[in-house]
């Protein structure tokens, strides 16, 4: 579906017309021509149907012809949503500055059609990254978000950044995770990617205690698969005296270790990146990271992928300073301080129970506050501004007391 084409600068007809000229001479694979179009109509069985009547390759040339025509073809269009993005931008107002531009309530609606309509052949994933790094670039004519993260460059966590926010947004590589709370909260960055959840190792407890103290609220999540290799200046396994990673990735590649490593020394480092930096300093010393800081930092794999769960995957929080309206598929995560009195807990959430709103997570801290008294984390389905997560948080507050609304935010997609 393409909007009117009012402010079309980019001669899109002409292209199309003229590939699909050159199409009907040659013996193409699509006799209309038109790829993206047909994928985009095709029904799953149709899409299955219009693969097998795709003849084999003719010749390289003429293949390369439809292929030009066709990155033509969105090139131009990429180019008119720009420019509709950029109305958006001016539609919004005159607004100080990129943040107040950004709507990742949007963004998770225009992701989620794009895995709807998706019959293959490109994985929901692979779509997924190429239209979020679309709007991360439109959104950026305004002025790139600014984007801390648990530095330096390499770690997972700004492989999360670009997942959630596109290579447009500018990353600010911080030395700790207190340090991204505090950024976000001056100001000097829009909002910041944290780690909280590993599929294994269970909730990182540090970053759940900075929300005791910190005023900023969640505005999304991102999961990344976390892919874990083994890495050094030689390449050579029998080099290797110590090993440097983050606790979390020495803790999801355990066994690993134990059958390959055994008897070598483990050292936990503040951060992957910072494990390889310090494993660049000698020949016998390797660090546990992602691929991705091999490259950047000149290292040669030694293994990979080790973790112990090929589904090892890292739920990442966005923090910022505003909350976001409802996207139609969002969760919401509170803090709850609840007083020592009998059935406390159960009056906070026999409301949500009988509203039918799910629970995915309830986590308890000592709450700094007071001696022996606790906070609850707690993920419920829905968006506190709607019903009926809205009528169950407004009978908590007459009754129960003590509930904070962390945020409201769009459930992560692929
Ligand atoms: O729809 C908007 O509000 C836009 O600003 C456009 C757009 C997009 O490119 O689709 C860009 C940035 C926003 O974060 C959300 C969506």
């Amino acid at each position: 579906m393409s909007p009117p084409r009012k402010i079309t600068k980019t001669g899109v007809g002409k292209d199309a017309t003229s590939r699909r000229a050159s199409a009907a001479k040659a013996p193409a694979p699509r006799a209309d021509g038109s790829a993206a179009r047909a994928a985009k109509a095709a029904k799953p069985a149709k899409a299955a149907k219009l693969a097998k009547t795709v003849k084999p390759a003719p010749d390289l040339l003429a293949v390369r012809a439809q292929i030009d025509g066709i990155d033509r073809e969105i090139q131009a269009l990429i180019a008119e949503r720009a420019l509709f993005a950029h109305q958006v931008g001016k539609a919004k107002g005159k607004l100080a500055a990129a943040v107040d531009y950004y709507r990742p309530e949007r963004e998770a609606q225009v992701l989620r059609r794009v895995v709807d309509r998706n019959d293959g052949p490109l994985s929901d994933e692979v779509l997924v990254r190429l239209f979020r790094e679309i709007m991360s670039a439109c959104l950026a004519q305004q002025e790139p978000l600014k984007i801390g993260y648990l530095g330096p460059e390499g770690t997972f966590s700004q492989q999360a950044v670009h997942k959630q926010f596109g290579h447009s947004a500018k990353g600010l590589p911080l030395e700790s995770v207190e340090e991204v709370f505090d950024e976000v909260a001056s100001g000097a960055a829009d909002f910041g990617v944290v780690p909280v959840e590993n599929s294994g190792q269970g909730t990182i407890q540090s970053t759940l205690d900075l929300f005791l103290t910190s005023p900023l609220m969640i505005c999304g999540e991102v999961e990344l698969r976390v892919q874990q290799y083994l890495m050094s200046r030689t390449g050579h396994i029998e080099d290797i005296e110590r090993v440097y990673s983050h606790g979390l990735s020495l803790a999801q590649c355990r066994n690993w270790l134990r059958k390959n490593l055994p008897g070598v020394d483990k050292q936990a480092v503040a951060s992957n990146a910072e494990a390889v930096r310090r494993a660049k300093k000698s020949d016998d010393a390797a660090a546990i990271a992602g691929e991705n800081a091999a490259h950047v930092y000149g290292m040669k794999v030694v293994a990979g992928p080790i973790e112990d769960r090929s589904d090892n995957t890292t739920r990442f929080l966005v923090i910022g300073r505003a909350s976001f309206p409802p996207s139609g598929n969002d969760r919401t995560s509170l803090m709850v301080s609840i007083r020592d009195q009998p059935g406390a807990l159960y009056k906070i959430l026999e409301p949500l129970a009988r509203r039918g709103i799910s629970m995915n997570r309830i986590e308890s801290r000592p709450d700094h506050g007071a001696l022996w008294q606790y906070a609850f984390f707690i993920d419920v389905g829905g968006h506190a501004e709607e019903s009926p997560l809205l009528d169950a948080l407004a009978e908590i507050d007459r009754y129960a007391g003590d509930v904070r609304v962390l945020g409201s935010y769009p459930l992560a997609v692929p």
